[in-house]
């Protein structure tokens, strides 16, 4: 049977988003990735490899500790940004309806956060580390064929920046729970746009890649050059790979990081995203790659560390274009 958002999206999402086979050959995998960060800065990922073992133990786990009451639930907040926050994203006002974990990814951390979060913290970061090292790789993967599709002399470029053991990425838990729907709720919702409810507000990711991956529940939408937006269909077998700002400077435009948001307003039941943001490490310099400028073009971008850019988004809102502080006069 279709999901929900596919039968209402047929023109827009069905024939909108790229979906890349990993199952494929190489150079056509390699090519499609392109093609996708290039025109979308987003793709479905099929056939990821990734162990459905690993995914459904970190999903258990999570909503185990979103079942907790609120006071056992604050002992790992505030979020700040690290650890458990509920409606306040960020320092500077933005809210949502959701509640979510944003947690340091490097085990040590994972490990030091535990007893707050689970009874059983051994095995809350084991769980953790596990399904971080396996979409670390699988980042790495992707980004090593985006290096080959390009013909960067270096084609582990962008990998080597996650792969650094100083990467700063991150991993973020967001729970948008259940919607106590009314009897004429179907037709209050499409008079009354007060019931499209912001989970997560638009937004680019700031890293250089993200990997998301939701339960069946709907919620996400992409929102691509012509400014509308697709809602994404949820697809719990797949990965959702999203370019962020940090990929969009190295490659001087080339692949756009997508504006995206999560709304709650939709379903019974509650939605539960995971995200993993691949990130370079804070010393790192970020500025587009020569082979990235075309001869007779400049360099869009002036050059950054990954600390200066953390710090100019930290100061803005979620929805302002922190790229843009960054744009060569
Ligand atoms: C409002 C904010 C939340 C955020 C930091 C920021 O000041 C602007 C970027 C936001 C974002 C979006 C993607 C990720 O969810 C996140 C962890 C990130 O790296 O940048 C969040 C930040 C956050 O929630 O701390
Ligand atoms: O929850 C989602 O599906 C998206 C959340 C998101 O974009 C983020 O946390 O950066
Ligand atoms: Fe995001």
């Amino acid at each position: 049977m279709p999901c929900p958002t596919a039968m209402r999206t047929k023109k827009t999402e069905a024939v909108g988003i790229p979906t890349i086979d990993l199952s494929q050959t190489r150079p056509t995998t390699s090519k499609s990735i392109l093609h996708a960060c290039h025109h979308f800065g987003f793709f479905k990922l099929i056939n990821h490899g990734v162990s459905h073992h690993a995914i459904s133990r970190l999903e258990c786990q999570a909503f185990d500790f979103f079942a907790k009451t609120a006071p056992e639930k604050h002992r790992a907040g505030p979020a700040a940004p690290f650890g458990y926050g509920t409606k306040a994203i960020g320092p500077n006002g933005d809210t949502g309806d959701l509640e979510y974990l944003l947690l340091r990814s490097d085990p040590a951390s994972v490990l030091q956060t535990s007893p707050s979060i689970s009874n059983d913290p051994s095995t809350f970061s084991y769980v953790v580390n596990e399904y971080v090292k396996s979409v670390k790789d699988l980042g790495c993967e992707i980004l090593d064929l985006v290096g080959e599709g390009l013909w960067l002399p270096n084609k582990s470029v962008f990998s080597d920046l996650i792969r650094d053991v100083h990467s700063d990425s991150v991993l973020r838990i967001n729970y948008y729970p259940a919607v106590k729907h009314t009897e004429n709720w179907e037709l209050s919702s499409k008079s009354n746009p007060s019931n499209n409810r912001i989970g997560f507000g638009e937004h680019s990711d700031p890293q250089i890649l993200t990997i998301l991956r939701s339960n069946d529940v709907d919620g996400l939408q992409i929102s691509l050059q012509d400014g509308l937006w697709r809602p994404v269909c949820p697809d719990p077998s797949a990965f959702y790979v999203l370019i962020g700002d940090a990929l969009q400077a190295m490659t001087n435009g080339r692949f756009v990081s997508v504006r995206h948001r999560a709304m709650a307003n939709s379903s019974k039941k509650a939605r539960m995203s995971i995200m993993y943001f691949g990130a370079p490490p804070l010393n790192a310099w970020i500025a587009p790659l020569s082979e990235m400028i075309p001869p007779n073009h400049q360099s869009l971008y002036k050059p950054f560390t990954w600390a200066q850019y953390k710090k100019a988004a930290y100061s803005l809102r979620l929805a302002d274009s922190r790229l843009d502080l960054f744009k060569a006069s």
